[in-house]
């Protein structure tokens, strides 16, 4: 794909293409004015960092979802671009699909497959909460099918990829229930033989490794802590922070740990589902989602590992291995616990240090 680099420039050419053929296209700005009648209130899907989200229809019937820009500036074209640039040179059943984008003055707006099931969050917490619709079957193919994605970014994709925002509103559903991980605006490239990089801390708080959090440390193994996170999430219904009594925070895992450690792996299930679920399949994800949240990221597995566990073909490992006196604290014990960091985007590698293993192998996690 051409450069969308920081130079501001956009490729000349006009269609994405890959072995199976273009996937992608540049649409005018006219075209998403009538799929989406011209970003009417009633076709608006959500509304997050970078801008609103509408759905759409294309003149041969297909519904899109249309992201347009709030407000230009450069930092948000940054996100623009690294979106683009990153969905446009991947391609997998588990990652949201790229249509295409449009650049027209200061209209910057990207097109995606729609997604008729929306967000995870939206049906944990959301307008799809009461439905119930998440039983324990769909639960378990949206961990699968979001560490699915994950671990394609991070082993098959070249140069490897790291996400940086892997939340519940990041993961959508399709009309099957099958997750796709969207919104690649924090994305990182890592240059290959590079460990980590060290970078200004993006991301949502709830979710970020502690590492991460701390020393701007983001490697693979800061998107391993957050699905960790999210696995929690998606079998106890939860939030990631909760706020307590007199202003006092928790952490998911500083609420499942002692669950566990007594044996009561029971209770951490979201009572949504009424007791319907598959006990062996629950201690397997819990234990993962631990292994995954451990503060050491040395500690944590690859996205490989997980999925092997995940899927019982790999023998879990003791919890005993799993930190429980770790010093450094986990997030809801860091300051400033609000809802996200920071919306300010940058380009993957511009104004980083990238890690290349020599001096800093001691934190290489792969
Ligand atoms: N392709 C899509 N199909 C259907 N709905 C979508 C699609 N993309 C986004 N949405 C909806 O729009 C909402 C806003 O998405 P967006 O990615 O802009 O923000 P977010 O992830 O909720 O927040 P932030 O960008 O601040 O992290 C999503 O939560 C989802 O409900």
């Amino acid at each position: 794909m051409t450069c969308f680099g920081a130079c501001g420039c956009y490729p000349g050419k006009r269609r994405g293409s890959s072995r199976r053929g273009a996937h992608w296209r540049i649409f005018t700005l006219k075209e998403l004015q009538a799929a989406t009648n011209n970003f009417n209130y009633d076709n608006k899907l959500g509304e997050g960092g970078f801008g609103s989200v509408y759905w759409g229809q294309l003149w041969d019937g297909s519904q899109i979802a249309v992201k347009r820009l709030k407000v230009w500036s450069t930092k948000a074209d940054m996100e623009f671009s690294v979106e683009v640039e990153i969905l446009g040179r991947v391609r997998h059943k588990n990652l949201l699909c790229l249509r295409g984008y449009c650049v027209e003055g200061q209209e910057r707006l990207i097109v995606y497959d729609y997604m008729p099931n929306l967000s995870l969050l939206s049906h944990l917490y959301g307008q799809f909460a009461a439905e119930g619709l998440l039983d324990w079957p769909k639960r378990m193919t949206i961990a699968l099918g979001s560490g699915e994605g994950i671990a394609y970014l991070h082993h098959l994709a070249t140069p490897r990829i790291i996400h940086r925002d892997i939340k519940a509103s990041n993961i959508l559903l399709d009309s099957d229930f099958e997750a796709r991980v969207a919104d690649f605006g924090f994305a990182k490239l890592i240059p290959d033989g590079a460990t980590h990089v060290t970078t200004r801390v993006k991301g949502t708080l709830g979710y970020l490794a502690p590492e991460y959090a701390m020393w701007g440390k983001a490697s693979e193994s800061c998107d391993v802590y957050s699905f960790g996170i999210l696995l929690l999430e998606l079998i106890s219904g939860k939030k990631p922070i909760e706020k307590l009594e007199h202003g006092v925070k928790r952490s998911i895992v500083e609420w499942a740990s002692p669950l566990l450690v007594e044996g009561k792996v029971k209770e951490i299930v979201d009572p949504k589902l009424k007791g319907m679920y598959d006990e062996e399949e629950l201690q397997r994800v819990v234990h993962v989602a631990m292994l995954c949240a451990q503060i050491a990221p040395e500690k944590r597995p690859n996205m490989v590992e997980v999925l092997e566990m995940l899927k019982g073909k790999a023998r879990n490992v003791e919890m005993s291995s799993v930190e429980k006196d770790d010093k450094v604290q986990h997030e809801s014990e860091c300051a400033g616990v609000g809802d996200e960091i920071s919306n300010e985007k940058t380009r993957p590698a511009v104004g980083d240090e990238i890690s290349n293993g020599n001096e800093t192998m001691q934190n290489s996690v792969n």
